[in-house]
Formats: structure tokens, C-alpha cells, sequence
């Protein structure tokens, strides 16, 4: 039996443009997981519920857009509960199959070993996964996912409105004018037409930044050493090197995500080979700039003006030399948030959630690999019967006794070679 099964399979890989099924029959019931541990971390009460439907149970520990909620209704128990504690969340997670969160929640390592295996999904509703644990995630075999497109123009947007208001000392003046003053010599502004501007990271919100910059009439350079060039020359902007972006640029505008590598990739020594008097933007992660060294290059007239929208703590602490300081634009994380983006991304991370619920390949996981769609199509026949492999492996390894017989069809849509 065995061997006509490790003939039949091994017919089944080696004919891998074959469209194949495999159905097995079996005495024995494939084992269920054991019960869920209680977590030990409940110091406050909150309401835990069981669902008694079979329907899984998604939580969305964030602000959603109605759309992207009503899509998750449709398919799951969907239990809205934000502002939960690290706690709270550590002991609801337990009951949930998959969680949705903004930037504001941190799915730590915690929070995978108390689900007791049942989350399967994380859902980041916008690009930024620094508040996810990948590692843990990948470890305890939960897919994350991500909804990469939908904020893209929103946070574009902010950026070049944050680089005109600094430019002009908007906010200042705004501030100035309700106090009842009148200082018009005070905020005399900088121009940006013929400026140049250096974008770090040339990703999606980068290249969008460089196409509204060059409509300003500013001079854009790009340094990501990722990026293909053809992309940057489509945008008529130049690839350079990091030294050369930031030592030539007027205006630096940041739009790497949040990495190991590019952690306080602004500091001391890199403020050090700037133009005097550059202007920095901010919208994409507090953590790639050392705040305390943007402080000092701030008082030593190295940067004039910088406008932040994110910061290394959010929200930034009350008394924040950086957020009090004169010459610092702030706002409060609000790039994507425009209520076109926050629809899109609601709909955009709903499907994804939904999809990856029901065992379908997702498109936007970022610990596993990224597949094109039409490649997925593809695939998809070859993960179902992996996975039916794989529950034929199982059953034969501990024993074989209950498989009673193995029906293999396979067919092809292709005509053989
Ligand atoms: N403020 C907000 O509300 C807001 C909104 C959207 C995105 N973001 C942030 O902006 C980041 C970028 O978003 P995106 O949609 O453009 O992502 P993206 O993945 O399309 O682009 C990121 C780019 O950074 C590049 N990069 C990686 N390491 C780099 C390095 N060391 N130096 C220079 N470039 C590097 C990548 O190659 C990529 O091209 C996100 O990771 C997120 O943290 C913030
Ligand atoms: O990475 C992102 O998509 C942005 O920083 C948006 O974060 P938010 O969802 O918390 O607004």
C-alpha cells in the first residue's frame, strides 16, 4: 500500500505541470489541537466571549473604516474593542483568529505565545509593520498581512503640505496670529522652486513625494538602495548614493520604513555631512532619526527647520525638547489619515484578513513570499495538494493503520511535451 502510494505521489511530482487531486479516505480522525492554555496575565476584568457559531472571530483593536468592517461581518464574529491594554490584549487574543490593528498596537512576541495557537492572521491596516513581531509571527506560523497601497497618496500629500508649511511657517504664524500678534518680518519664509530635495526611499509614498516635488519646481535626487533605476528615471529624478543625497540636499524628505538597518540612520554623524541650514521632513517613522541628535544639529543651526509627523514614542512625551522646539513643525501621525485612505484601507486589509482566513494565498504577507497574482493563480493547485500530502504524511508516519485506500486523479490543462 505504501509503495503504490510513494509511486503514485512521486508520478504526481515529477508530472508538475499536471492540475492534480487527491482525495484520501481514512479510519482514523486527524488529531485536534489541545485546549487553549488560560492565560495568566488577566489583572483586569474584561469580557471574554466565546463564539458557539463556526463562523472565526476577527479582532479589530483600531479605528477601521465602516466598509472594511461590514466586509469582515460578512464572514466572521467581529469584536471592535481599542485602546486595550498590552494586557487586555494578551487575554482577549486567546479567542481570536485573527487581529487587525493601525500603528498604535504592538503585536509583541507576548501576544503570539498567549493566542494558544488559535490567531492565524495579523491584519496591519496601512504599510508600516515595525509594531509587528515578524520573527514571533513566522514562529508561531501566523501569517501577517499588510495593506500596502491604499495610503500611499494620503501620506504623499502630507508629506509636501508638512514641506510648504515649514517652508512658510505655517503653523508658527498661525499660532502667532490667534495669540493676537502681528509679526510678519518674523516668519519671512524659503522658497522651494529650484531647491533641491532629496527623497530617502524612492518606495510608493517616496516616488509620489518626487513627482509632486518636481511639479513645485524643486530639483529631486533619490537615494534607496533598493530601488530600480528605471523607476527613478521614469519620475526624472537621479539615483545617488546616501552621502551624496544628504550632503546636496536643501530639503531631506524620509520615506524608508522602519528597519534595523535604517534605525537612527540619522545622527550625529550623518547631520554632520549636511548643507548647513537643511530642512527635514518626516513621514514615515520617528525611530529612523536619533531625536536627541536632531535636537542638537536644531541648536547648532545644522538643520533650520524640521516637520515631523511621527515620532521614536507616540504620542511623543508632553515636554519633548523636539515637539516644543521653535523651529518644529509636528503633527499626530496623520498621513494616512484622510477619509479616502482609511476607506481604502479598510477594504484593502478586510479582504486581505478574510482571504488568508480561508486558507486562500494572500498577495500582501510580509513574512512569506510575496506572489505575483497571476503566479498564485498558478500555484494554487499545487498548495492544495501539498496540503493533502502532507495530511497523507502525517497519517503514514504515525502508523498508516486507518488509511484504507488513496485516489489520485490528475489531469493537465496543457498539452504534454
Ligand atoms: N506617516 C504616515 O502615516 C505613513 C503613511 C504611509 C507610510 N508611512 C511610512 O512610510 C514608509 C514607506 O511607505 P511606502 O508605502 O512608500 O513603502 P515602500 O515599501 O513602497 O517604500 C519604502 C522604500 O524604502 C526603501 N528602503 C529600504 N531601506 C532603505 C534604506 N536603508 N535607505 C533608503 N531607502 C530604503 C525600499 O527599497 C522601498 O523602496 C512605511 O514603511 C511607513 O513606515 C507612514
Ligand atoms: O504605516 C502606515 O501605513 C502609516 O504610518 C499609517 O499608520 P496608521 O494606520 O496608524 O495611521
Amino acid at each position: 500500500m505504501a509503495a503504490t502510494t510513494s509511486t503514485a505521489v512521486s508520478n504526481l511530482l515529477s508530472t508538475k505541470k499536471n492540475l492534480s487531486s487527491l482525495s484520501l479516505t481514512s479510519a482514523n480522525k486527524l488529531p485536534t489541537l489541545s485546549p487553549l492554555p488560560t492565560s495568566s496575565r488577566r489583572q483586569r476584568f474584561i469580557v471574554l466571549s466565546a463564539s458557539l457559531n463556526s463562523k472565526p472571530t476577527v479582532l479589530v483593536a483600531e479605528k477601521l473604516g465602516e466598509a472594511g468592517i461590514n466586509l469582515l461581518k460578512d464572514f466572521a464574529n467581529v469584536d471592535c474593542s481599542y485602546n486595550l491594554s498590552p494586557d487586555e490584549l494578551c487575554t482577549k487574543i486567546s479567542l481570536c483568529d485573527a487581529i487587525i490593528v493601525r500603528s498604535g498596537t504592538k503585536v509583541s512576541r507576548e501576544v503570539f505565545e498567549s493566542s494558544g495557537g488559535r490567531l492565524k492572521v495579523v491584519g496591519r491596516a496601512g504599510v508600516g509593520i515595525d509594531n509587528v513581531d515578524l520573527a514571533a509571527a513566522t514562529e508561531h506560523g501566523c501569517l501577517v498581512v499588510n495593506a500596502p497601497t491604499a495610503n500611499t497618496i494620503a501620506a504623499a500629500e502630507h508629506g509636501i503640505a508638512l514641506l510648504a508649511a515649514m517652508a512658510r511657517n505655517v503653523a508658527q504664524a498661525d499660532a502667532s496670529v490667534k495669540a493676537g500678534k502681528w509679526q510678519r518680518s518674523k516668519y519671512v519664509g524659503v522658497s522651494l522652486v529650484g531647491k533641491t530635495l532629496a527623497v530617502m526611499g524612492f518606495g510608493k509614498v517616496g516616488s509620489e513625494v518626487a513627482r509632486r516635488a518636481k511639479g513645485l519646481g524643486m530639483h529631486v535626487i533619490a537615494h534607496d538602495p533598493y530601488a530600480p533605476a528605471d523607476r527613478a528615471r521614469a519620475v526624472g529624478v537621479e539615483l545617488v548614493s546616501f552621502d551624496e543625497a544628504i550632503a546636496a540636499a536643501d530639503f531631506i524628505s524620509l520615506h524608508m520604513p522602519l528597519t534595523p538597518t535604517t534605525a537612527k540612520i540619522l545622527n550625529d554623524e550623518t547631520f554632520a555631512k549636511m548643507k548647513k541650514g537643511v530642512r527635514i521632513v518626516n513621514v514615515a517613522r520617528g525611530g529612523v532619526i536619533d531625536e536627541d541628535a536632531l535636537v542638537r544639529a536644531l541648536d547648532a543651526g545644522i538643520v533650520a527647520q524640521a516637520a515631523l509627523d511621527v515620532f521614536t514614542v507616540e504620542p511623543p512625551p508632553q515636554d519633548s525638547k523636539l515637539v516644543q522646539h521653535e523651529r518644529v513643525t509636528v503633527t499626530p501621525h496623520l498621513g494616512a489619515s484622510t477619509m479616502e485612505a482609511q476607506e481604502g484601507v479598510a477594504i484593502e486589509i478586510a479582504e486581505a484578513v478574510v482571504g488568508a482566513l480561508k486558507g486562500e494565498l494572500a498577495s500582501t504577507s510580509v513574512n512569506a513570499p510575496m506572489v505575483p497574482a497571476e503566479v498564485l493563480t498558478e500555484l494554487k493547485p499545487f498548495v492544495e495538494l501539498a496540503e493533502k500530502l502532507g495530511r497523507l504524511a502525517v497519517q503514514l508516519v504515525s502508523g498508516g493503520s486507518g488509511v484504507k485506500d488513496v485516489k489520485v486523479t490528475y489531469a493537465s490543462a496543457r498539452a504534454p511535451r
